[in-house]
């Protein structure tokens, strides 16, 4: 059966870490694994950091650049040269490729969040493997994906892809950073959320020089992914045919159980497309409605707001210590809600002098997270 997989490899396995130079024969592999997938019928789509990688390799920078104007124009030099040696690659194997650079804003709207979807249908009936890439140089900082693993995950959520590969310099997750805890342990099957959280997995820092985030970007793409009925695996980038191996049936790396029944499109937008700009505290009362009995949110349940918000932008919804439990699509914007939350809701129309929504959030626009 073709099935649609969706492979990021991070920047720590696209160059050597002494050099900062390519690692060649890991690209060259993984172009070949890809092009066997294809010929097995499969779609596929690679995800590749390294325009900063491969970008100070190129201006002779020794360090990844901190200033965001430098760094963005330092992913420009490099992501012109990562898509030509993909190019020579893929072309000397005969299999076209395509650059897909996107922003976070492409996927907040639902008209371009929908456009994307269509470009990526198109490419994949061409038989095309697009390759996907944050676009670092005009990304600005309130509307990033930060990290190719969140960015990945996204686009394996919009495709409905069967796997997500997230190829690191690691062989899989460990319950601690095997770096600097020799004897953390070795994890290779996370059945649900639950469970993960249960395990209490150590992250460290922000990853490896090169790298952007570390596993905790890892581990939240892998949460994003498997709500929308996608396998993730973590594993090593420097193998990267075990990517076949693994989707024979072998035990390789860390493996993720898909959820049993995926959250819907347009609840996964809500969800990931969008970027909440707003907090809404909860009681009790109003946690157990949504968590237990899938109500919706009024007024009554809400403690406190924060954030500055339009009526229909996403906001979180948290606990009282600010643990989020959900998100959703608000009724009303910020101003108005500080004036009528902890109200019932037949109260709302005397104290803001206009008969709104009964419910805050309802639950067609709530997602549990
Ligand atoms: N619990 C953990 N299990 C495995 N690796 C971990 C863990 N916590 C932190 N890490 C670190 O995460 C790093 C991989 O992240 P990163 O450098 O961002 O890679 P990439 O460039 O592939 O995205 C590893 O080198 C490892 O040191
Ligand atoms: N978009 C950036 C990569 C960001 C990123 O997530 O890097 P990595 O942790 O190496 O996967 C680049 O191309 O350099």
């Amino acid at each position: 059966m073709p099935k649609t997989i969706v492979v990021k490899i991070g920047t720590s396995s696209l160059t050597q870490p002494e050099t900062g130079q390519l690692a060649l024969s890991t690209i060259a592999t993984l172009t070949e694994t890809l092009c066997n997938l294809r010929h097995q019928g499969h779609r596929v789509i690679l995800v590749s950091s390294g325009a900063v990688g491969v970008g100070c390799a190129r201006l002779g920078l020794t360090e990844r650049p901190k200033a965001i104007a430098l760094k963005q124009a330092v992913a420009a030099v490099g992501q012109g040269r990562l898509m030509r040696i993909y190019d020579d690659l893929f072309s000397t194997l005969n299999q076209p490729i395509a650059q897909v650079l996107l922003t976070r804003a492409d996927l907040v709207q639902r008209s371009r969040y929908l456009n994307a979807y269509n470009t990526f249908q198109e490419l994949l009936g061409l038989g095309v493997i697009p390759v996907v890439n944050e676009n670092d140089t005009v990304a600005v900082e309130e509307l990033k994906f930060g990290d190719n693993d969140t960015l990945s995950a996204l686009v394996a959520s919009l495709v409905e892809a069967d796997w997500l590969f997230l190829l690191t310099d690691v062989d899989r997750l460990y319950s601690a950073d095997p770096r600097t805890v020799p004897d953390a342990r070795p994890i290779s099957l996370i059945s649900n959320m639950k469970e993960l959280a249960e395990l209490q997995i150590q992250t460290g820092g922000q990853g490896s020089q090169w790298g952007t985030g570390g596993m905790v970007t890892k581990i939240s793409a892998a949460r994003i992914a498997i709500a929308a009925g996608v396998r993730t695996v973590i594993t090593q980038g420097r193998f990267p045919r075990n990517i076949e191996k693994i989707i024979q049936g072998e035990a390789i790396g860390t493996h993720f159980e898909p959820q049993p029944e995926p959250t819907s499109a347009r609840k996964r937008w809500i969800a990931y497309g969008l970027v909440p700009t707003g907090k809404l505290y909860l009681d009790d009362g109003a946690i157990n409605a949504i968590l237990q009995a899938g109500k919706s949110l009024l007024a009554a349940g809400i403690k406190a707001v924060e954030g500055d918000f339009e009526n229909q932008e996403a906001v979180q919804l948290c606990d009282r210590n600010g643990n989020e439990i959900a998100r959703g699509l608000v009724n009303y914007n910020s101003e108005d809600l500080q004036k009528i939350r902890g109200c019932h809701s037949r109260d709302i129309a005397g104290i803001l002098g206009y008969a709104g929504a009964e419910t805050v959030i309802h639950r067609d626009n709530l997602v549990l997270i």
